[in-house]
């Protein structure tokens, strides 16, 4: 809790679209859990019909405030790194640098990793965009945000994040991020998007998991040496916006 200018106790607050929700107003449940998790056969008849329609509506808002977007680039990382850490100072550096080459940066809206995107951005003069998600443990859009939108949805969320994203870069982080960094390669190993590129940023740290990927699914049969090839590794934010720049279509950078 932190005390508000006007006295005031601040707790924590819950984002449903348009709805923002406080203290006892907080309901113990997301609307995701409540699509995902409900055991209730009956409910599947009387309740999810009703549940599409506000899917829609989530689609509809989204495309709705993205069309207008330039390029963007969607970069991802964990919710959790602290703001001195390696990757938040990289991924500053990097908002930056995408902000230089025109393109707006897309991420997650939430803190570490894509608060330090979106402050670079926004610190060099580019546009911010974040794409929040309710979760039981959200803190809202952070600081840098210019344009936010607050999801019910998971995967509509992460459709928003593909369709108006000429790449995704991807930083240290964790569940969320790995989810992220999975759901972009095999949309693009199935070319549901093409000309797509798909950077890792912190060699260290995605080392073992890029070792294990050549080690057991290709060695295995699961990859082929060409999927491998989809995800392209550096530390280098120079190098990581000329990777986006070449493949892209535009030509305008
Ligand atoms: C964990 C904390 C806050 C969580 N807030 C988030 N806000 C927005 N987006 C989030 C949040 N947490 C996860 N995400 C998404 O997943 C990726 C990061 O997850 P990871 O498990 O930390 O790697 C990120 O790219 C978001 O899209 C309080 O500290």
């Amino acid at each position: 809790m932190t005390e508000s200018t006007n006295g005031r106790q601040s707790g924590p607050e819950r984002h449903r679209g348009a709805v923002t929700l406080r203290r006892d107003a907080i309901p113990p449940s997301t609307a995701d859990q409540k699509l995902l998790d409900s055991r209730n056969r009956e409910e599947w008849k009387t309740k999810d019909a009703w549940r599409a329609l506000r899917i829609l509506s989530e689609f509809v808002e989204g495309f709705d405030t993205l069309a207008d977007l330039p390029r963007a680039v969607s970069v991802f990382g964990s919710a959790r790194s602290a703001p001195d850490s390696f990757e938040c100072e990289l991924a500053e550096n990097l908002g930056a640098a995408l902000a230089e080459a025109g393109y707006a940066v897309i991420t997650g809206g939430g803190p570490g990793v894509m608060e330090a995107a979106n402050k670079g951005a926004t610190d060099a003069g580019g546009m911010s965009v974040g794409l929040g998600i309710e979760l039981p443990f959200e803190q809202g859009l952070n600081d840098w945000v210019d344009i936010g939108i607050d999801f019910r949805y998971f995967f509509v969320r992460k459709t928003m994040f593909v369709k108006y994203a000429q790449a995704f870069v991807v930083l240290p982080g964790g569940f969320g991020t790995l989810d992220e960094l999975f759901e972009a390669i095999t949309l693009v190993q199935t070319k549901k998007v093409t000309r797509f590129p798909v950077i890792l940023m912190g060699t260290e740290y995605w080392g073992g998991l890029l070792d294990w990927m050549k080690r057991r699914m290709l060695d295995e049969g699961k990859i082929s040496a060409m999927d491998l090839e989809l995800i392209q590794v550096t530390d280098d934010v120079a190098e990581a916006v000329r990777i986006i720049t070449d493949a892209d279509p535009s030509g305008q950078h």
